[in-house]
């Protein structure tokens, strides 16, 4: 599929006989943002739980990096590039924030065994691991200030970014995140919709699922509106934001 880092072919998927995505079809671009907006209960994060591996898929294709993952279970997928920070229930509460970033240790090793050039100045893996934590940590400093403490202490903020942290630590090719900003007091939600920009211009392809539309698109390459498990509308985010009646409609957003 042209190497395009993800691409969503015709995708019609549900939880066991309940069909909630009907054709759905998504693409991203290398360092792409896409934001997936669209009303209550239109089936934005059953999208992502599809991408991931959670539900059922009765037609249509998943495609990573060329190949097609549609039928790898979930727990492979990190290994082959694909992280999933969920809503809920994203971080291990009773670990430290460091036991938690670590655990992204293993996926990392595999990933960087497999890539094309494993050897980068002779460096072992558990090094360059622990460079990018150091990365992480100048990403996320609240991170590094907490890291002994346990992650079950931490604010809702904090928690989402250290889940995003833990998912960046294992080398993905395409993120995917779902709501990272709900329930969270809005100069909160702006540091981490400003990370989340961050990360894609770091070359990390980010499928975004939102509630603040608004937000999400300002801050998106590309936009899809979901209505009723359908693609209603693609394109530029810009072009979606200054749609009267799009916006409108779809988004809860008026001019
Ligand atoms: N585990 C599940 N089992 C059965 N139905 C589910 C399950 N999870 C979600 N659904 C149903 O799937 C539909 C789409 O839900 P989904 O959470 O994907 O929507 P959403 O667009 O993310 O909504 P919101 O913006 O409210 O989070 C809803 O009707 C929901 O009730």
């Amino acid at each position: 599929m042209n190497g395009l880092p993800l691409v969503v072919e015709e995708l019609h998927a549900g939880y066991g006989k309940l069909q909630i995505l009907y054709g759905v079809s998504v693409k991203a671009k290398p360092g792409e943002l896409v934001a997936i907006v669209g009303p209550n209960g239109s089936g934005k994060s059953t999208l992502l739980k599809t991408i991931f591996g959670f539900t059922t898929v009765y037609r249509g294709r998943i495609i990573l990096g060329g190949r097609d993952i549609t039928k790898i279970p979930p727990s492979r997928k990190p290994y082959l590039g694909l992280a999933y920070v969920p809503q809920v229930d994203n971080i291990f509460a009773r670990l430290t924030v460091e036991e938690n970033l670590k655990l992204s240790r293993i996926v990392f090793r595999e990933r960087y065994a497999s890539s094309p050039s494993p050897q980068k100045d002779g460096a072992s893996p558990d090094k360059l691991f622990e460079d990018m934590l150091e990365e992480i940590y100048n990403m996320f400093p609240v991170l590094r200030e907490r890291r002994k403490q346990k992650a079950g202490t931490l604010s809702g903020g904090e928690r989402q970014m250290l889940a995003i942290a833990r998912a960046l630590l294992m080398k993905p090719q395409v993120l995917l995140l779902d709501e990272p900003t709900a329930a969270l007091a809005p100069k909160i939600a702006e540091e981490i919709f400003r990370k989340i920009r961050e990360i894609a211009d770091r070359g990390v392809t980010v499928l975004l699922v939102e509630q603040n539309a608004r937000r999400a698109l300002e801050i998106a390459d590309r936009g899809y509106i979901l209505v009723q498990g359908r693609v209603a509308y693609e394109g530029p985010s810009k072009e979606i934001l200054s749609h009267p009646e799009l916006s409108k409609l779809y988004l809860g957003i008026s001019k």
